[in-house]
């Protein structure tokens, strides 16, 4: 039988002998699973070694699977995994539509298919009309959705959150998350959140599990 969603299959990431974080869990699509725990104590590490990016100090084991698919040997672009981070992370060189243009798969053919699928997008963020907006005069909420929007874009089959309302104010945290978490229910993506914040593991409805001391 098919397994959906992002498996962690008995995940153990050390550094210099010492355990940093072991983990097992599904994560169905649509749901969140949230990771939180003290500074340290390897939620960062364990996200970078489930997306791909791993720093090499580290050594690790356990397999990562994507819709019962392994991913664990192939590169982060290759796994298919929407990774938004504490800043929004948008290229300052390219227009909004440029940054949400870049992340489209090339499988989306011929200039106007692609035009009105970036549209689609910032429309399904509530910034429909921005395409030719400088990142740079955005707000920091509006860079959020943008970020958020370009992620969607490149059709993912799974979330990886790094903190990413950490530097939203009270109400746009709010709203932000509320936002991330209906898309990822809406188009059935299995979402991991890492997070010091109590209310955004409550907002994200799912299991949350708590690593290191
Ligand atoms: N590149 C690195 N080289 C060596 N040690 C590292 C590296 N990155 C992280 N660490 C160490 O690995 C451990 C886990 O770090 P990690 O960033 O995953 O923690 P975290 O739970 O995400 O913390 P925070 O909530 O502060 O972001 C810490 O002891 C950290 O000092």
């Amino acid at each position: 039988m098919t397994e959906t969603g992002l498996l962690i299959d008995q995940v153990t990431i050390t550094l210099a002998e010492r355990e940093i974080v072991s983990l097992t869990r599904r994560v169905a699509p649509g749901n969140v699973l949230t990771v939180m725990g003290p500074s340290g104590a390897g939620k960062s590490t364990l996200l970078a070694y489930i997306g791909g990016f791993l720093d090499p100090v580290f050594r690790a084991e356990g397999r990562v699977l994507v819709d019962d698919v392994e991913v664990t040997a192939l590169k982060p672009e290759d796994r298919h995994m929407g990774v938004l981070f504490q800043d929004p992370l948008l290229f300052p060189h390219m227009s909004v539509g440029g940054n949400l243009m870049f992340a489209l798969p090339q499988a989306v053919r011929g200039r106007a298919a692609r035009v009105a699928r970036v549209a689609e997008a910032l429309e399904g963020v509530g910034l429909a009309g921005l395409e030719s907006r400088d990142p740079a005069t955005l707000s920091g909420g509006q860079k959020a959705r943008v970020a958020l929007a370009r992620v969607l874009t490149s059709s993912p089959r799974a979330l990886l959150l790094d903190e990413p309302f950490s530097k939203l104010d009270a109400d746009l945290r709010a709203q932000t998350r509320e936002l991330v978490f209906s898309k990822a229910r809406e188009s059935g993506l299995p979402v991991l959140l890492v997070t010091h914040d109590e209310a955004d593991a409550e907002a994200a409805g799912g299991d949350i599990v708590r690593v290191g001391a």
